[in-house]
């Protein structure tokens, strides 16, 4: 057999990048392939704005497939931010070393930063905001801070309508904790007809994050140009069909992907998630000025986490403190409209891929997330007519 190197060079040079025609040995998109003794291999992809996402996968299946390959890492990087090489490195042997993360420390927040955080050079164009009827309302779910339960009031939102008989979409655009896989119990790479992503379905929803595309346990690189690459391909390329509602999944903060959605579509709505804490209500309110800022009407607070029934009296206790939503809505007038206890239910079924909505209808949280997506309803009638 040749040498593992050598397959693997001969197996890229047949993965053809759509955008240009050539394969991505030929267009020198691959650097640094490195590779270990027991068959690992880590290579680094420049992914151009406008390359296709999904060369990431075909990349890794690419090598995945050669015999002797026991595990693949790609590494995506933006080209734009990477210094230009006068010629193409030749591959390397790997040091031992090679499997140690390459990015920093995570602080013990449990959450990967990103590898490049060096400012671009050139400030990025803004491009027009595009209009996707197909898609009906574009919702945003959005939090200051992380943690306070956005992907899980996303989903429930979107299960809810759902079951009001509603077609609904969502997607993820978050790059550093894609969570809708594992939330709603799907994870595959869609399949792609007619160059078009098909999205999975689970709940009566349709679903695209971007997890299904990256790279799991690596950090995620992604950043500027990259999120809005991707947010475009999901709004543009990915066959959503009519829909009456689509749900994004935000991450958390004010950054990079906030900014992308509102340049690449007109968003309907927001609505922001916090938690009763002080902390938490104080990113939220910098989350609801970001939207205003950029024109997007908040369709209201919701507070999650807000109390804890006492199974024996059936009464609240405040875990977190209370009236942080109160606050946070009297601050801003906007309504809140909800406060979803906390349940463990909800955990189990986030890590189980069954929706509180849908697993336990009848408790209270599943009723008040019905009911929030009643309000949410009757405030984007209320903005912009049935
Ligand atoms: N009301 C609730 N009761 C109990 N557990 C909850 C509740 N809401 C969320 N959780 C749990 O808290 C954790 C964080 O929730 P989630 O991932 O939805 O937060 P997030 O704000 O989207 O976080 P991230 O910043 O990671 O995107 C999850 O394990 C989830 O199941």
């Amino acid at each position: 057999m040749q040498p593992l190197m050598e397959r693997i060079t001969g197996a890229l040079a047949a993965v053809r990048n759509p955008r240009t025609g050539a394969d991505v040995m030929a267009a020198d998109m691959v650097r640094d392939i490195a590779t270990t003794v027991d068959g690992k291999v880590r290579l680094t992809l420049l992914l151009a704005a406008q390359d296709d996402a999904t060369l990431v996968r075909d990349v890794r299946q690419a090598i995945e497939a050669l015999a002797g390959v026991s595990d693949v890492r790609v590494d995506v990087r933006d080209p734009a931010q990477t210094e230009p090489t006068p010629a193409r490195r030749a591959p390397t042997s790997a040091p031992p070393a090679m499997n140690q993360p390459q990015a920093p420390a995570t602080g013990g927040m449990g959450r990967a930063l990103p590898v490049m955080d060096a400012a671009p050079k050139a400030p990025p164009k803004v491009p027009e905001p595009v209009a996707y009827p197909q898609l009906g309302r574009i919702i945003a779910v959005s939090s200051g801070k992380g943690g306070v339960g956005k992907s899980t009031v996303a989903v429930n939102l979107a299960v809810a309508l759902a079951k009001m008989g509603k077609r609904v979409g969502i997607m993820d655009a978050d790059i550093y904790g894609p969570n809708l896989p594992l939330m709603l119990g799907v994870d595959a790479a869609p399949a792609v007809v007619d160059e078009k992503i098909i999205p999975l379905e689970a709940y009566g929803i349709k679903v695209m994050s971007i997890g299904f595309l990256i790279e799991k346990e690596q950090p995620a690189i992604w950043r500027g140009p990259i999120v809005m690459k991707i947010l475009t391909q999901f709004l543009k390329d990915v066959a959503w069909g009519q829909l009456d509602y689509f749900l994004v999944d935000m991450p958390p903060g004010t950054g990079d992907a906030q900014l992308s959605l509102v340049q690449a579509t007109q968003v309907h709505g927001a609505v922001i998630v916090t938690t009763p804490q002080q902390v938490s209500v104080g990113d939220a309110l910098r989350g609801v000025k970001m939207f205003e800022r950029t024109a997007v009407p908040v369709l209201g607070i919701v507070e999650n986490m807000s109390y804890f029934e006492n199974p024996e009296t059936g009464k609240p206790i405040a875990v977190f403190g209370t009236g942080g939503g109160a606050r946070l809505a009297t601050e801003t007038n906007l309504p809140l409209i909800g406060q979803v206890p906390l349940d463990p239910r909800i955990q189990e079924g986030g890590d189980t891929g069954r929706p509180i909505v849908d697993a336990e209808p009848t408790s209270r949280a599943a009723k008040e997330l019905e009911a929030i997506a009643q309000r949410v309803v009757e405030r984007l009638v209320s903005i912009y007519g049935n």
